[in-house]
């Protein structure tokens, strides 16, 4: 461990491919990690460890591993899908009292709802850029590297603490970060319908077309609900607006950089492993989300509420469509 940091107890709740890979490395650093799980994964780290795989390199992370936390941690870090928050915050919410908690989530907002549940404002936000695919219990791939970035309340503390792992950075407006992030995880629900992956579902120029109208909706609500979008990935407030408004044929360039980010091994996108595991995906939460800010402003995202639709129905049918159910809708 580098000089002048001190050893923390470090609770990661969720340990999947966000968690675990964070998990897997602050264990690998020095810390004392201490993660919560479920079923198979749960069995699985607490035999053998947490295995991580990839761009983080490889380490095998002998890590405690419960269902629940009974003991107070320094910190807390929460990197379940936002349809398991609730539940896995619940569950150790005894120990987490007025615990400084990382929420690291796609989607708008987790750390908020996140501070409200648990009655205090130690909350910081989280957004992962790094893309992890966990398909076998106990065990993480990151697929390609990239900054988790953190702010709001508690910000700095994780900044200080993820820095020593992974590669991280801090913004000055989380809300800002999440939209640009959402802008983004418009190319999780695409791969999750036709059950390919996400660089090869941007390299097909019919998905790319709907790919680009749900980033323009993403774009144009976020404009007009008056967010600033934080840069990301090279992705700056520009972009944004040429996103939004912008010919189509510029627009397509987004998604391409995203292709060539994640490089060539073939990455799933969280929401399609959640089908792939039959387990609820969190689309209300991504898709959703612009359908939501939309509806405030008393508009409409017709492209987004039609893909959150299609992956329910694959979520309820457990098989993938066919390409030509999503290629029509633009
Ligand atoms: N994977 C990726 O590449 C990226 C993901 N993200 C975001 O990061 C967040 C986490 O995603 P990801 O790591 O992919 O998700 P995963 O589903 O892989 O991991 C979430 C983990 O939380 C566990 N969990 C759920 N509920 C509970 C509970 N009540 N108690 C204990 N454990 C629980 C899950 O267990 P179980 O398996 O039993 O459900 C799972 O292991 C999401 O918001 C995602 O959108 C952001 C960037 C990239
Ligand atoms: C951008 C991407 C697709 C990286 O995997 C992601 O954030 C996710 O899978 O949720």
């Amino acid at each position: 461990m580098a000089e002048g940091w001190s050893r923390q107890r470090v609770a990661v709740i969720g340990a999947g491919a966000i968690g675990g890979a964070i998990a897997a490395r602050l264990d690998a650093i020095g810390h004392e990690v201490v993660v919560t799980a479920r079923g198979d994964n749960l069995a699985a780290i607490a035999a053998d460890g947490l295995l991580l795989r990839g761009a983080f390199g490889t380490h095998t992370a002998q890590v405690e591993a419960v269902p629940a936390l009974e003991r107070r941690p320094d910190v807390a870090i929460l990197a379940t899908k936002a349809t398991g928050a609730v539940a896995a915050l619940e569950a150790s919410r005894e120990a987490l009292a007025d615990v400084p908690l990382l929420v690291v989530q796609n989607g708008l907002g987790g750390e908020r709802a996140a501070a409200r549940l648990l009655g205090h404002e130690r909350v910081a936000g989280g957004i992962a850029l790094m893309a992890a695919n966990s398909m076998e219990p106990g065990t993480v791939t990151v697929t390609a590297r990239g900054d988790t970035i953190v702010g709001g309340a508690e910000g700095a503390r994780f900044a200080a603490l993820l820095g020593q792992a992974i590669p991280t950075s801090e913004t000055p407006s989380i809300e800002g970060a999440q939209w640009t992030k959402l802008l983004i995880n418009m190319v999780n629900a695409i791969p999750a319908i036709v059950g390919r992956s996400v660089q090869d579902v941007i390299r097909d120029p019919g998905l790319r077309r709907v790919l680009v109208a749900a980033m323009r909706e993403t774009a144009r609500t976020g404009l007009a609900s008056g967010v600033r979008f934080q840069p990301l990935q090279g992705l700056t407030p520009l972009l944004v607006r040429l996103v939004a408004w912008g010919p189509a044929a510029l627009a397509a360039q987004v998604p391409l950089r995203i292709k060539d980010r994640l490089g060539d091994v073939p990455n799933l996108g969280s929401t399609q492993q959640s089908i792939r595991r039959g387990q609820p995906t969190e689309v209300d939460a991504i898709n959703g989300a612009v359908v939501a800010a939309a509806a405030a402003l008393g508009r409409e995202a017709p492209v987004n509420a039609a893909l959150v639709a299609l992956v329910h129905e694959v979520e309820r049918r457990g098989r993938f469509l066919q390409a030509s159910a999503v290629r029509q809708l633009v």
